[in-house]
């Protein structure tokens, strides 16, 4: 009997997995046996905190209470959440929380450690970054602040992953070593889509593109959305775009430390899907206005072509040559564009 409710709640979990993401749900569940459970009850339970992080209905000081002792919270069998809004896309995650912490609580006491340490870390980041002194309209002010928050809610996921491969044996203990690549493997997603999700963003009242970069084309955020600023909005996101290929080298170099094969699809099908989007937002003024994502038969090309390094780099090199493509010359940006292509060009 007692089998039987364990299996049932696993399932369970895997059900929310493949519930709260279109994008990871596959990918974690192509795993390895030693490494898929705990990954996915990592994301469950940092997904768990990101719904009540991204909850603009919570009342600050609760919503603050939580995301500093969520990594207490995963401990504590039977806890669950209702108090998140009607429409908070993943509210039935922490309504039912407790099959999440039943599960988690059975990990390798290893798998815990790693997972209650990045999500202390992600909470309080995320609580300093929600009561900070731009707290008024949520907003990044520089670009070390950009930085700063991208690292604490996808960062810290990439060094956690990386602990959790080396604590599962499937990849060497080195490649938890870098933190540096581990960081950037979180921020090239999360900057991608903070870029994509501009729109969607702003009618939520927030914005997570640091002032320092579009500071310098408009008086307000929601300037760009205006048609006479058309040209400022061209170059405001090409500036954030050559922002983001900053990272683009050390991906690469971290994709190229992997050894086990199941391990190398779930890092690098997520990263492929960034580099197309990153090309397709390029120069895009759509993004202004709604939610672009790459066509479907794209993204099954790229997912069905990104199982070894080989595939990958050639992949890179073909979105980094259409971003190249698309680059103007009468884009103040346009030089510091091609000298970033060309830094990764050397290298793909
Ligand atoms: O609400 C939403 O749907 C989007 O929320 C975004 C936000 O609120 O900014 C935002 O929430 C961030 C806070 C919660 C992070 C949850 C997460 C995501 C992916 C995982 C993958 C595997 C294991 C654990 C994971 C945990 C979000 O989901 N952004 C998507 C990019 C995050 C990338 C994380 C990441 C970092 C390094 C990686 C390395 C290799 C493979 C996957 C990786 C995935
Ligand atoms: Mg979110
Ligand atoms: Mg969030």
């Amino acid at each position: 009997q007692q089998t039987l409710a364990k299996d049932a709640s696993k399932k369970r979990c895997y059900d929310f997995l493949n519930m709260t993401s279109r994008s990871f749900a596959a990918v974690i569940q192509e795993l390895d046996d030693e490494l898929r459970d705990a990954v996915c009850l990592f994301y469950l339970v940092l997904r768990g905190l990101d719904t009540i992080e991204d909850d603009m209905t919570l009342d600050l000081d609760r919503k603050v209470e939580l995301l500093r002792s969520f990594d207490q919270i995963i401990y504590k069998e039977g806890w669950t959440f209702n108090e998140n809004g009607p429409n908070e896309k993943d509210r039935a995650l922490l309504v039912h929380f407790d099959v999440v912490i039943a599960e988690f609580l059975r990990l390798k006491p290893e798998f815990q450690a790693v997972i209650a340490n990045i999500t202390k870390l992600m909470g309080n980041g995320m609580a300093d970054y929600a009561t900070g002194e731009h707290r008024e309209n949520t907003s990044v002010a520089t670009i070390k602040d950009f930085d700063l928050y991208c690292h604490y809610v996808a960062g810290l996921v990439g060094y956690g992953l990386s602990d959790l491969f080396a604590a599962s044996g499937l990849e060497s203990e080195e490649i938890a070593k870098d933190k540096a690549l581990s960081n950037s493997m979180g921020l090239f997603l999360q900057k991608t889509n903070i870029i994509r999700d501009y729109r969607e963003d702003l009618d939520d009242g927030r914005q997570f593109w640091p002032r320092e970069i579009w500071g310098k084309y408009a008086d307000k955020f929601s300037d760009f959305i205006q048609p006479e600023n058309k040209l400022k909005a061209q170059y405001c996101l090409s500036n954030m775009v050559l922002n983001v290929l900053d990272d683009v080298p050390q991906v690469l170099t971290y994709l190229s430390k992997l050894r086990n094969q199941s391990v190398f699809n779930f890092c690098a099908i997520p990263q492929v899907m960034a580099i197309s989007t990153l090309a397709l937002v390029f120069n895009n003024l759509d993004i202004y206005h709604r939610n672009i994502k790459i066509r479907k038969g794209e993204a099954v090309k790229l997912i069905l072509d990104s199982t070894d390094m080989d595939n990958v780099v050639s992949i890179f090199r073909h979105y980094v040559f259409e971003i190249s493509r698309k680059n103007e010359a009468t884009d103040p940006n346009f030089m510091e564009i091609s000298m970033a292509i060309g830094r990764v060009s050397i290298q793909v």
